[in-house]
């Protein structure tokens, strides 16, 4: 169970200089629209869950506020930042890098912040990769364009060579622009800082199109990703339609969170069936997929199926292999599905006309939307005033409108998925049909 003790964001020092926000954040106190820096976020939101705590007031779990503070840790005039970016690409990532650069060099007056290559790899001195100044020129408009600038990897990386590079570039702060194996991989960078006695700072922006990083609200990109896959979801309808027996499979990245396929498929009320890691299917029975395909095939002339890629994974013999990052990499349940949907049509003697849509990558390397930029920009901030106040070990999140810092290890004790008792999936159930369960 939670407790107030895993809330505490960890500092480096307490905070002596002023803020050159200080006249911004001023007399500001909390309102329903802004924390003051005195008060705390609750974790929970309702009455019985506050009540099953049966703790006091100021024992209950809560988040520090995320935003700027009179005093800093950190002298901007000798301060110097590293930004990275690692894992899979997402949407607003260059977002993400103009917001910091320009929060900490226009408001904080940081002149000096550079850009590691190509992820946690390029901080290796030995894998050869320079570094790039990042002036506000530089970034000027990077958030025209999908992917990194700085580009990404994935793969293990010693965090003692990290940290020997950080201590060999005078970095004070390294922000990191990542999904859950760059927190980890953060938290290990944090440690060994620790443990070499250094003042250095790491500050996270999490990313993940998935949206499966726990306690920090929505992740940027997520929207702009999910309105993409829309698009597919859209033209798979407009050809089953148009199609005797018309059956579309829409595969869409989510290897252990089924949000893409939630969303994509809320967005317009195109899918008829949502296949999701967290829900199990059977394809046989009477509320097997194949009968309920075929008989909404049947009744409404197409059908449209909406599958998570990891979605259906106890269906197909199960793949041991893992990519440079320790990910699992799944098996071709598209493949599959395809394969018994024709086979099961055949036998039933009933008309298909099969389509397969694979938005794959297209969905997460396009540029923000401007909710996402926008969304981009205000972690971006709140990322970088954590970073000057000496804040460490920790990420920034938006939980329920409220910006907060939360510690790296609570993002990455558990994960976040779509809960089949929840309230998102029973709006897939209301908005596709499909029974409540399919097993
Ligand atoms: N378990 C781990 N412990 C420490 N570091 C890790 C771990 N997993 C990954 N990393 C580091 O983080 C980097 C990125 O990890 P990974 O490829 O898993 O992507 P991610 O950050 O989870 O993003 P996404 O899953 O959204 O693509 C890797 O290059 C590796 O150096
Ligand atoms: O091909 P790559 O870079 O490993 O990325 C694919 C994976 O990245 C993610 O987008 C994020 O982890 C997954 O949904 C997907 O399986
Ligand atoms: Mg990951």
């Amino acid at each position: 169970m939670v407790t107030l003790d895993d809330l505490q964001v960890r500092s480096l020092g307490t905070s002596t200089i002023d803020s050159p926000l200080a006249l911004y954040v001023g007399g500001r106190e909390t309102n329903e629209y802004y924390v003051g820096e005195t008060d705390r976020i609750l974790y929970d939101d309702t009455l019985e869950l506050i009540a099953a705590r049966g703790v006091p007031l100021e024992e209950l779990p809560t988040f520090e506020a995320g935003g700027p503070r009179r005093k800093i840790f950190f002298d901007p005039a000798t301060t110097r930042v590293g930004v990275v970016t690692c894992g899979g690409l997402c949407p607003g990532l260059n977002d993400v890098i103009r917001a910091i650069v320009l929060e900490l060099d226009t408001h904080y007056g940081v002149r000096d912040v550079v850009g590691f290559q190509h992820g946690y790899a390029g901080m290796v001195e030995s894998n050869g990769h320079e570094i790039v100044s990042l002036t506000p020129e530089y970034v000027a408009r990077i958030n025209e364009r999908g992917g990194t600038i700085l580009g990404s990897s994935r793969g293990a990386q010693d965090p003692g060579l990290i940290v020997d590079r950080l201590v060999e570039l005078g970095i004070d702060i390294l922000m990191v622009i990542g999904g859950d194996g760059s927190m980890r991989g953060a938290h290990n960078i944090g440690a060994e800082i620790e443990r070499r006695g250094l003042t250095i700072g790491i500050v996270g922006v999490p990313k993940t199109i998935d949206n499966d990083i726990p306690h920090i609200g929505q992740s940027f990109g997520f929207s702009t990703a999910f309105a993409k896959a829309a698009e597919s979801i859209k033209a798979a309808r407009v050809e089953v339609e148009a199609a005797v027996g018309g059956v579309a499979i829409v595969k869409v990245m989510g290897r252990h969170a089924g949000f893409i396929a939630c969303y994509a498929a809320l967005a317009n009320h195109d899918a008829d069936f949502v296949l999701i890691p967290e829900v199990q299917f059977s394809l046989d029975g009477d509320n097997g997929l194949l009968s309920l395909l075929s008989r909404r095939v049947r009744e409404r002339g197409s059908a449209v199926i909406v599958l998570a890629e990891g979605a259906g994974q106890d269906l197909i013999p199960a793949s041991d292999r893992t990519d440079a990052s320790g990910n699992a990499v799944l098996g071709d349940i598209a493949g599959f599905l395809r394969d018994q949907i024709t086979k099961d049509f055949a036998n039933r003697g009933q008309a298909l006309t099969m389509r397969y849509f694979n938005p794959g990558y297209a969905i997460r390397s396009v540029p923000a939307d401007a909710s996402d930029s926008v969304y981009c920009t205000r972690l971006a901030q709140t990322a970088v005033h954590a970073a000057m106040a000496g804040r460490t070990d920790m990420v920034v999140g938006r939980r329920r409108h409220r910006f907060v810092n939360v510690p790296i290890p609570f993002v990455t004790s558990g994960s976040h998925s779509v809960s089949p008792d929840g309230d998102l999936w029973l709006s897939v159930l209301e908005s596709t049909a499909q029974p409540f369960s399919m097993s």
